[in-house]
């Protein structure tokens, strides 16, 4: 099966999680986290495991386990745990590197690297904002103007990976954007994963259509992530998702079966973000 031929090309993922219950246990984890976890139950759900919460008010009768692929589904201690990857300290340096228009421009490293591509305007630049929230240091330009981004931004997580911050297509996109992404993405060789955003409001469009068709026919593994979840209803990002997922089941092959919501704006979905990169990486050791 596709799924599983994928999940295997994923490499480590971490174990199944037990059923939520009470956070008995003090683990380590950052003060924002910790925070977190003093939620409610069903509050620290939806920040937590957005897609979880979503499931559950998903009608029996409406395509079971359609949303339930949680292939990645790790406890709250591994979460917790990844938080530390994410905080900046003087062992842990969190830092900008460069900026680059062309391939042979970018920094030359050996460490794993994630890159984050979309429309102009879907939120790239706010997604890496918010998983940099534990180093304030760090700045991450974001913009009203859809095409703000004109260059491929590099940050250095401390010894662990590279993250780029990619300039929107679209509207707006860098006349060398082609030139750029594709040869970065081509040719690129840490390159581990490729996060993919696309707004949860507008669902894919043309546009997304041709970068998901790139990621295809490059066989990049690459990851969904749904942007803005914060500006819908539940009812119709549910039927935003279910729609999404199944575009994913039927029409894709390397694209990871999961998908991820995330808010930058309430910063549900992005502490399991985090802790996927983290494990992707290989830096949860
Ligand atoms: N409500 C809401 N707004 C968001 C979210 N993420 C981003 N935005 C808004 O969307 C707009 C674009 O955000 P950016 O992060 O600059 O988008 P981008 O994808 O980096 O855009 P380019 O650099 O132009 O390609 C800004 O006004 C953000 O405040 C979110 O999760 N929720
Ligand atoms: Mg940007």
């Amino acid at each position: 099966m596709a799924a599983a031929r994928l999940s295997h090309r994923m490499g480590r993922l971490l174990e199944k999680a037990p059923a939520l219950g009470p956070w008995t246990r003090v683990y380590s984890t950052s003060p924002a986290f910790a925070e977190v976890l003093r939620l409610p139950q069903k509050q620290l759900t939806k920040v937590v495991y957005p897609l979880r919460e979503l499931g559950q008010h998903l009608a029996a009768d409406s395509g079971p386990g359609l949303i339930e692929q949680r292939l990645f589904d790790p406890s709250l201690e591994d979460i917790g745990r990844a938080e530390s990857i994410f905080e900046a300290t003087a062992r842990n340096r969190i830092e900008y590197l460069s900026s680059a228009v062309r391939l042979d421009h970018a920094p030359s490293l050996q460490q794993p690297e994630v890159c984050f591509i979309g429309r102009s305007n879907v939120g790239k630049s706010s997604l890496i904002k918010a998983l940099f929230s534990l180093a304030p240091d760090v700045e991450v330009r974001i913009s009203k103007k859809p095409g703000h981004t004109k260059k491929m931004n590099f940050f250095k997580v401390g010894k662990h990976f590279t993250l780029v911050d990619m300039p929107g297509y679209g509207y707006r996109a860098p006349e060398d954007f082609v030139d750029m992404v594709e040869t970065y993405l081509k040719e690129r060789n840490n390159l581990k994963r490729t996060f993919l955003l696309v707004d949860s409001v507008v669902g894919i469009t043309k546009l997304d259509n041709i970068a998901i068709e790139m990621c295809e026919e490059f066989a990049l593994p690459y990851v969904m992530i749904l942007t803005k979840i914060d500006k819908s209803s539940k009812g119709y990002l549910l039927k935003q998702v279910l729609q999404i997922q199944k575009f994913v089941n039927t029409q894709t092959q390397g694209c990871f079966p999961q998908l991820f919501p995330i808010s930058a704006v309430t910063n549900s979905g992005v502490h399991l973000l985090k802790c996927f990169i983290a494990d992707i990486t290989g830096s949860l050791k």
